[in-house]
């Protein structure tokens, strides 16, 4: 088996863009930094990490003649938004569990940004009072019983989509596209930074990026910034996945312990509150690139990739790239951050 023999249902506009953020290159005075923009990879509902893993997943779902997608995040879940824009993309109705994952006093924070969006797309989306957890939750299996009850066809996918058994597919199928994306640039990123928490993303990355180490490239660093602040869990998650996903695709041995790194220093104490340095670096990504990112998720990651630079963690001769996984909307229920 290889990547190529799973479907995949186009819901992205085709590769998406790399470019090189030089202001932000010369401010850190390191390595070469660059992005790939999966905030711009869809059309649909600004688009995002999930909208990939939901390529992978929807030919199953179809294939299962399901008429209801059923799944969970926080409040501010960008998850839950991307699998309401599918489930109107496709035409079928969509149940969301929104789980009480932060703690945060913003008097908006479950009206705004991607709650809105998921309930303008027609999403049945009720607030939970569970807090967070990046594992399977019997609200979301209560919410599958009560679509089958009803009568519906329900088809789970469960946080981030990562516990799904295609979860990983999305980003191992970027890894190709990477290397594509390469060959027409003229670059070789030795180093890809990505924010971790369900962990498919990353675990993707991981499995395409040593699939294509085997067939004869170059070995490449995918260092994973956790923004669970739940490290220990996340780190088995991904690296689960990423075996997984590798069995998948054919590798046809055991990741290496170097190939399933995840960092830790930019969570802070709790999944979903900034600290410091998540706030100085959507600072610092939005004067110097005009670079929107989110205080969830990149704008911690970012911290990472700011931090491995500067201290020469990522060699001054390396070229970085940076996945930007989308989590804009987010941002309207965090104004308070920006007083
Ligand atoms: C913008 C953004 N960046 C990175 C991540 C982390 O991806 P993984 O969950 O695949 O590790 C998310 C996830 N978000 C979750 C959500 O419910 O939105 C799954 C947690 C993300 O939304």
């Amino acid at each position: 088996m290889s990547i190529a023999d799973f479907e995949r249902y186009p819901l992205t506009f085709g590769p998406s863009p790399v470019h090189h953020l030089s202001r932000l290159t010369e401010h850190l005075g390191g390595a070469q930094v660059w992005a790939k923009r999966e905030d711009c990879n869809s059309g649909l509902a600004f688009g995002g990490n999930k909208t990939r893993k939901l390529e992978y997943i929807v030919p199953d779902a179809l294939a299962q003649g399901a008429d209801t997608l059923v799944s969970i995040g926080g409040y501010q879940s960008n998850h839950t938004r991307q699998v309401a824009a599918v489930a109107a993309h496709l035409g079928l109705k969509c149940r969301l569990v929104q789980e009480k994952w932060v703690d945060w006093d913003d008097p908006v924070n479950d009206k705004v940004g991607n709650i809105l969006l998921s309930r303008i797309m027609g999403a049945d989306a009720r607030l939970d009072p569970h807090g967070f957890d990046i594992g399977i939750r019997s609200s979301w299996e209560d919410a599958l019983r009560e679509v089958e009850e009803a009568g519906g066809r329900p088809y789970g996918i469960p946080a981030g989509a990562s516990e799904h058994p295609l979860g990983g597919l999305g980003f191992a199928n970027w890894a190709y596209e990477v290397a594509e994306q390469e060959k027409e640039l003229g670059v070789f990123f030795d180093t890809i930074v990505v924010c971790t928490v369900t962990g498919s993303t990353h675990a993707g990355m991981i499995a395409g990026f040593a699939a294509l180490e085997d067939a004869g490239g170059r070995p490449r660093r995918v260092l994973g910034i956790d923004a669970s602040a739940t490290i220990d869990k996340t780190r088995d998650q991904v690296r689960r996945i990423a075996q997984h996903t590798a069995d998948l695709i054919g590798l046809g041995r055991p990741l290496r312990d170097d190939e399933v790194t995840v960092l830790e220093g930019w969570a802070g104490d709790l999944y979903g509150i900034p600290v410091e340095s998540t706030v100085e670096a959507i600072r610092l990504s939005g004067r110097l690139e005009g670079m929107i990112i989110d205080p969830v998720y990149e704008g911690k990651s970012m911290a990472g990739l700011v931090d491995l630079v500067t201290t020469g963690e990522i060699a001054a001769d390396s070229t970085v790239l940076y996945a930007h996984l989308g989590g804009q909307p987010a941002l309207n229920a965090y104004s308070g951050i920006f007083d």
